[in-house]
């Protein structure tokens, strides 16, 4: 690709683009640089440092007359960025179908499950918060919806896999970023909103907005799949011109769960599709899941693909990575690792784990730092509500005093079945060691997450690996 292949009107010499980058330090010579502005700084303030490590031109919102080096004005940045990373990498009109799932709760469920059921149909990728997986290939990445140049890059390597649908996870930051602005979705899931990232949104209005940006970009050809039990479902139908696929509980739905049963080894349910009525088994755990469970199969079926087929393999499927996650060490009660990190999320795993729940029901859980602190109390609120003990500890605090942080949690609170230990290890060895039969120990907030950043450095460590370890020493 050359610069004057995007911009005709460019003026300068043009050699072969070598990478597509909003950062400056990353520079290859032969790069376009595009200046992004931050929450930190402004990326207008690299372009000499960007065009002196060798890029070609930079692409800019305001042009910077005092430098001498090549810019082009654009409108929007961000937006840009997207269409330059699709014209590099050669993704535009790709072959391979997209599934976009978004809401605060679910995406990384119901993306798995999607890769999972559609895995005998089709080859399947898979982007969001747990990696990238496609073609037996795994890679990490801290991105829940990477930005464009990591997006593409990804896409183009699927294009080489022949992968033939992705199935990823779009954040309300990467819509209102324009990360996924190029992508024509095949397939859009709408799971749920609760309150959740106000710090970066400013207001909930502004959060539903960008989520549903999703929908408004959908053709009419396309299908958004919406949960129709959520009360902002109308909402989501409404931005959209794409065929409306609902489903839920709710009999109105096109796709229909009742007569559900679930015990802490899974449930059972009556699945109501548009043709037919079927008996659905899964090992996954609690109602929510049935939800992702339904928006799966509405999206596989979206796609042209056999429903009986992803429903005879959804009762192989294991739990998603750390995503209310069993763990059995031969302990005479339940133990499930979760990633609830906000309060909606974590009252629904609290009120399932109640039903399976003969004696105690315990909760280790904490709140992040540096972001969204109004959510605090309501976690602990939350956690003291629906448990008989809270443990409340460490989560994420990044620079802030994780003490401090706890007492955000407990401010105001009048409950006094909680204790407060700082240590994430010894917090959640406290309540395996406090649990006897009949009990159920919920340890929330960080799932599979390996790493612990704590003041700057990242520690690490793995719920559901000192939970084994810990239950290991003692029951076997
Ligand atoms: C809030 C947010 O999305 N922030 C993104 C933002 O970072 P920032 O605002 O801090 O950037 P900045 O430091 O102010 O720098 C501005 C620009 O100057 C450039 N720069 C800076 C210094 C320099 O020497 N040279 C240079 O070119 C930077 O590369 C950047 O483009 O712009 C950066 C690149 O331009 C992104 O990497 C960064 O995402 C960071 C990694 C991030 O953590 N984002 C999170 C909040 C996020 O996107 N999360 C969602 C949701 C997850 C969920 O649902 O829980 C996700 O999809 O993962
Ligand atoms: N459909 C759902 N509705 C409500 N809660 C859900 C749903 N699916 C999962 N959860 C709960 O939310 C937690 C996070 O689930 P998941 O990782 O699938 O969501 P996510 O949207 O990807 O989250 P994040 O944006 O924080 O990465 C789960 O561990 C579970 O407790």
């Amino acid at each position: 690709m050359l610069v004057k292949d995007i911009y005709p009107d460019w003026q300068g010499n043009s050699i072969e683009v070598t990478q597509v980058t909003y950062n400056s330090q990353a520079i290859i010579p032969g790069a376009i640089f595009v200046a992004l502005r931050g929450e930190n700084t402004d990326g207008h303030k690299y372009i000499s440092d960007a065009v002196s490590r060798g890029a070609q031109v930079a692409i800019v919102e305001v042009v910077d007359e005092s430098l001498d080096v090549p810019q082009i004005k654009v409108a929007n940045t961000q937006a840009e960025l997207a269409v330059l990373a699709a014209h590099f990498y050669q993704t535009l009109n790709s072959p391979m179908q997209f599934v976009g799932i978004t809401g605060t709760d679910g995406k990384t469920s119901t993306a798995s499950i999607i890769e999972y059921l559609l895995a005998d149909q089709k080859s399947v990728g898979y982007i969001g918060t747990n990696g990238v997986r496609f073609a037996d290939r795994v890679e990490p990445h801290t991105l829940t919806t990477p930005l464009a140049p990591e997006l593409h890059r990804i896409f183009s390597d699927m294009q080489k896999a022949e992968v033939d649908v992705v199935a990823m996870e779009v954040s309300s930051h990467a819509l209102a970023l324009h990360r996924v602005d190029t992508i024509d979705f095949d397939v859009a899931v709408f799971t749920n909103l609760t309150h959740d990232h106000l710090d970066f949104h400013g207001t909930f209005e502004n959060y539903m907005a960008a989520k549903q940006l999703l929908f408004r970009g959908l053709g009419a050809d396309k299908t958004a799949i919406i949960n129709i039990d959520d009360p902002y479902a109308k909402q989501f139908a409404a931005a959209t011109k794409a065929k409306v696929v609902y489903y839920g509980v709710n009999p109105k739905a096109d796709y229909w769960a009742e007569a559900i049963e679930f015990d802490q080894f899974g449930s059972k349910f009556q699945l109501h599709t548009p043709d037919e009525a079927y008996t659905v088994r899964t090992k996954l755990l609690a109602t929510f899941n049935i939800y992702n469970i339904m928006a799966a199969i509405a999206s596989g079926a979206a796609l042209g693909l056999d429903i009986e087929k992803m429903i005879a393999r959804i009762e192989m499927m294991p739990a998603v990575d750390g995503r209310m996650e069993l763990i059995n060490e031969g302990q005479p009660f339940a133990v499930v690792v979760d990633f609830a990190h906000a309060s909606a999320a974590l009252e629904n795993v609290l009120k399932f784990a109640r039903t399976i729940t003969a004696n105690k029901l315990y909760v280790v859980i904490g709140a992040a730092g540096a972001r969204d602190t109004i959510k605090r109390p309501v976690m602990g609120n939350v956690a003291v509500t629906n448990a008989d003990v809270a443990v409340f500890t460490t989560d994420d605090p990044y620079f802030e005093d994780p003490d401090d942080i706890i007492d955000d949690m407990v401010a105001g609170m009048i409950a006094t079945n909680y204790v407060r230990i700082v240590d994430r290890a010894e917090a959640i060895a406290y309540a395996l060691d406090q649990a006897g039969p009949g009990d159920c120990v919920v340890v929330a907030g960080r799932g599979n997450y390996d790493i612990l950043p704590i003041k700057g450095v990242d520690v690490h460590f793995n719920d559901i690996d000192f939970s084994r370890e810990f239950l290991q020493k003692k029951y076997k």
